[in-house]
């Protein structure tokens, strides 16, 4: 997968393309992120990319021009991106859609700054997204989130394992189950004694009811969307 992010702060990705489990997925070429300076994109020579907003109101919003000169740009070869704008009221970002965009062979994300994207740029897009119901100062935390959630779910990105157990959970939204490791006993705190038993179909269906009660207790939408959607085994109905 390629994703192409277009942005007025570059900085902001710098360890998030470095660190961890996305950096290695970078450096091991599995993936490929490149992030662009909208502000390379344009022409004058003060490298504008805001304007005052017509009609008036508070601050600045970021011109079409340079947007729409980096999109032509990083489109002219290859295969066209599926582009996502990152927003306040867009359709909230969840694991579904994580799977979904996972599928894509090119992303773009573009991300605004100040009062938002002329609506123009608009035009470009197919999905505005938005990570939840609470105000940001900019996209790229946003884009940060969603390339973190889609990255991982590349093949080869997390290692069998861990994407084993992904599948079995989080890509249905269940909850995690409980997590413990030494010491057996903290603090008077006993790890449950399932975990020790070394019965890998009990610890199994043990971490199974853990993520299937945690979810009904913290989240029973979740738990009803499954059900309605026949994604619930028989015992898990249970
Ligand atoms: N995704 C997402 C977001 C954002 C977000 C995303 C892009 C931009 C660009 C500019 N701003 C600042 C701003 C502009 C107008 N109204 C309020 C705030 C952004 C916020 N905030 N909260 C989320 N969940």
């Amino acid at each position: 997968m390629r994703i192409d992010v277009l942005t007025v702060l570059p900085g902001l990705f710098d360890c998030f393309l470095k660190e961890g489990v996305i950096g290695k997925a970078i450096s091991s070429g599995k993936v490929e992120v490149k992030v662009h300076n909208i502000r390379d994109f344009t022409t004058d020579k003060h490298r504008v990319v805001d304007d005052v907003p017509y009609g008036g109101g508070p601050g600045m919003v970021l011109k079409p021009e340079p947007i729409f000169r980096a999109y032509d740009e990083l489109t002219k070869e290859g295969e066209k991106p599926y582009v996502l704008l990152t927003e306040p009221w867009g359709e909230k970002f969840n694991q579904e859609m994580a799977v979904e965009l996972s599928k894509k062979p090119r992303l773009m994300i573009i991300c605004g700054r100040y009062e938002g994207v002329d609506e123009r740029v608009k035009s470009l897009v197919d999905r505005e997204v938005s990570i939840g119901d609470y105000v940001l100062t900019g996209g790229e935390l946003p884009a940060m989130v969603i390339m973190d959630a889609v990255l991982r779910l590349i093949p080869g990105v997390l290692g069998n394992l861990e994407s084993l157990r992904a599948d079995s959970f989080s890509d249905r939204g269940l909850l995690g189950y409980p997590n413990y490791t030494r010491p057996a006993e903290f603090r008077g705190m006993k790890v449950p004694e399932v975990l020790l038993s070394g019965h890998h179909k009990k610890i199994e269906s043990w971490r199974k009811e853990q993520s299937l009660r945690k979810t009904l207790e913290r989240r029973p939408e979740i738990i009803e969307n499954l059900k309605r959607k026949g994604l619930l085994t028989k015992e898990e109905l249970e």
